[in-house]
């Protein structure tokens, strides 16, 4: 579990986020929504520890992640996995190396059973005996699969995806939410999302906050966000056709 007490954030004399509280539960996919600059990559920069916020705390599962010590803070990082936006692979390095890679830097662990975990994570993904691929040699959505068995590789804890369907036609992008909500589930991962896209809200959306204005406007499941009654929240999920229609019918 992560938990984000009245975080606040300002750049100068800008504030991007304003006293917002959240809480992340282990084994579910956990999403931050909101308008394009409303803050979604800077609140999930605080909880990584990419950014220092101006006040409040993150607790993984009760750790204080900001006034850790620096052993503590090494031991939280090792429990992070980050899926970044874009798939972000190493260009110059084929499949196997770049899920290898959290391996080689985070931990002592013996080559063969480095490349046992690899297999291990690479066949969750469905992409066993891709191992000397290069990332250019494989479609967009294999990319991201391969982001993802290199977030899981360490055996992560905690599971952060920034925009994960970015670059995606819708039909991969929905394999890609699932495979990420299997994951979470079956390795009881504590997985936070950041998206602006519906169609993972509808998917996956098993806690969302939806940040607007610097402040946590509202938060709940994709069960109830059709009937929040708040309108900024109405206005980012009714912005396209259909979901209108959608909404026209029900
Ligand atoms: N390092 C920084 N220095 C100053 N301002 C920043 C910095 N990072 C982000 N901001 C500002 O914070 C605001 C929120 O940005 P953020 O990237 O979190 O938005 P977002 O909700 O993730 O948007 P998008 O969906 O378009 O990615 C923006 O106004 C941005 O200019």
């Amino acid at each position: 579990m992560i938990e984000v007490k009245n975080l606040t954030k300002s750049f100068e004399d800008k504030t991007v986020l304003n006293d917002i509280s959240a809480t992340f539960e282990q084994g579910k996919t956990n999403l931050i929504i909101g308008a394009s600059g409303s803050g979604k990559s800077v609140m999930l920069k605080n909880i990584v520890g990419l950014f220092k916020p101006d006040s409040g705390e993150i607790l993984y599962n009760g750790r204080d992640f900001i006034n850790a010590n620096r052993d503590l803070k090494t031991e939280i990082r090792r429990e992070i996995g980050m899926l970044f936006q874009g798939g972000a692979l190493f260009d110059s390095m084929n499949v196997e190396q770049n899920v290898k890679f959290p391996l080689d830097v985070l931990t002592t662990m013996p080559e063969d059973e480095k490349l046992d975990r690899v297999n291990t994570v690479l066949k969750r993904v469905k992409l066993e005996n891709t191992n000397k691929r290069m990332p250019s040699e494989i479609s967009g959505g294999m990319q991201k699969r391969v982001g993802i068995a290199r977030a899981i590789v360490n055996s992560s804890k905690y599971l952060f995806c920034d925009e994960p369907n970015s670059g995606l036609d819708p039909q991969t992008s929905i394999k890609i939410d699932q495979l990420l909500a299997e994951i979470t589930d079956e390795y009881q991962i504590t997985t936070v999302v950041v998206t602006h896209d519906m169609n993972s809200v509808m998917e996956i959306g098993e806690y969302i906050v939806f940040i607007g204005n610097t402040k946590k406007l509202w938060e709940g499941n994709s069960d109830d966000i059709m009937h929040s009654g708040v309108q900024e929240l109405d206005d980012f999920v009714f912005a396209n056709k259909m979901m209108r229609k959608f909404r026209s019918l029900s």
